[in-house]
């Protein structure tokens, strides 16, 4: 996204674009009015990643537009879109690097992750192995702008440091702390992360019973969740991300949380009675009371599988990143469930991603 589109002045106009399109899209499941969160204007993403573009001996950080069938090369000066300490990062970085032969050659990509607990890590990607050269120079950088640093290129990472960040905020009288792995999924606007929590926590707080969570990532929702039920069991596909959620389960002092590493088809089937898994083995099914159904899945929204276990739920609370899936899901739905709350959160302003979501309760006999 070239900066140049990133224009304050057109923030309201087009979030109104995106929340009329959201509401065309689900008129006819009568969806309420919802509650919309907006975004910071400026300087909200957590994380960014760009091309680096080699050209007369100088380095520069790029991004590709696609525009007919070729992709034009952009040269980024600056990315307003990234919070204040990555924007301050990047002119100095890349001059640093341009002037360190070792570290410029062949690097490919630089990717920036931030946290609003002040912590900043950076992954260059090479297309070349890296030897002791380059982490003895890589050193001197994570040291010189105090950033955790990895090194990347085929079948090699090298962590200087640490290959993670602890981000730490506010939530409803809470401190909530979180691991941040480097290559693994993490909400990228913060602002906005911490206002789905918040309404995520409202639409729960009322439920009682017990928690099945899918999709759970590092249990950002989960740590926010948890105090709100009896029990919860939480699944996730991803190994570090598993590693991750344990981690914060503890750093949070959350007890009463399972984590799985199950995909969601893997738990819909051993939920509806399938096969038995291994890694299900020290779990009594029978003992949860579950009362709600949270999921937040990949932009391919929840498989055919997952929707029918969702149906056996009294109430489902669904974070979508894609619209488009999450229609097909709810209107997959629309016979056992209505929706009762909508949300619209401005995860991705000035383009057309749409972040959402709906509490779905079961419909009442007759209703
Ligand atoms: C949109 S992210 C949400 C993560 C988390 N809820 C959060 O707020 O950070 C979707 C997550 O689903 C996981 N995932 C993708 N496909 C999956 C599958 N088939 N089964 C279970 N988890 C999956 C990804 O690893 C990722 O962590």
């Amino acid at each position: 996204m070239p900066s140049d589109r990133i224009d304050p002045a057109q923030y309201e106009s087009q979030l109104a674009g995106k929340l009329a399109a959201f509401k065309r899209d689900f008129a006819d499941f009568g969806l309420p009015e919802p509650e919309v969160f907006r975004s910071a204007p400026l300087h909200y993403r957590m994380r960014a990643e760009f091309r680096i573009w080699h050209h007369g001996g100088r380095i520069d950080y790029a991004m590709f537009e696609a525009g007919g069938g070729d992709k034009k090369v952009v040269l980024i000066d600056d990315f307003p879109a990234a919070v204040q300490p990555v924007c301050e990062l990047m002119p100095r970085l890349r001059d640093a690097l341009q002037d360190c032969e070792v570290l410029k050659r062949k690097l490919f990509q630089v990717e920036f992750l931030a946290t609003h607990s002040g912590e900043l890590m950076v992954c260059l990607i090479y297309h070349r192995p890296l030897g002791e050269d380059w982490s003895a120079a890589a050193q001197a950088l994570a040291d010189r702008f105090g950033v955790q640093l990895i090194g990347r290129s085929r079948k090699q990472k090298i962590v200087l440091g640490r290959d993670w960040l602890l981000e730490s905020f506010e939530l409803d009288g809470r401190t909530l702390r979180y691991q941040q792995i480097e290559g693994s999924f993490t909400q990228p606007n913060a602002g906005v992360n911490r206002q789905m929590l918040g309404w995520a926590r409202r639409q729960a707080a009322d439920a009682g019973g017990d928690l099945l969570e899918l999709y759970c990532g590092n249990g950002n929702f989960t740590v926010a969740l948890a105090p709100a039920f009896g029990k919860v069991l939480a699944t996730e596909v991803s190994k570090s991300s598993v590693r991750a959620a344990n981690y914060n389960l503890e750093a949070n002092g959350i007890g009463n949380v399972t984590m799985v590493r199950m995909s969601s088809d893997e738990i819909s089937d051993a939920l509806a009675g399938g096969r038995e898994y291994r890694r299900m083995k020290e779990i009594d099914l029978g003992g949860y009371r579950f009362s709600t159904l949270f999921v937040d899945p990949p932009r391919s929204g929840l498989d055919a599988a997952t929707v029918e276990l969702a149906r056996g739920f009294e109430r489902i609370l669904y974070v979508s990143c894609n619209p488009a899936t999450l229609r097909d899901n709810v209107a997959a739905l629309h016979d056992t469930h209505e929706i009762a709350a909508a949300a619209v959160f401005d995860q991705f302003p000035y383009t057309l991603h749409l972040e959402s979501g709906l509490l779905l309760k079961r419909r009442r006999a007759g209703g």
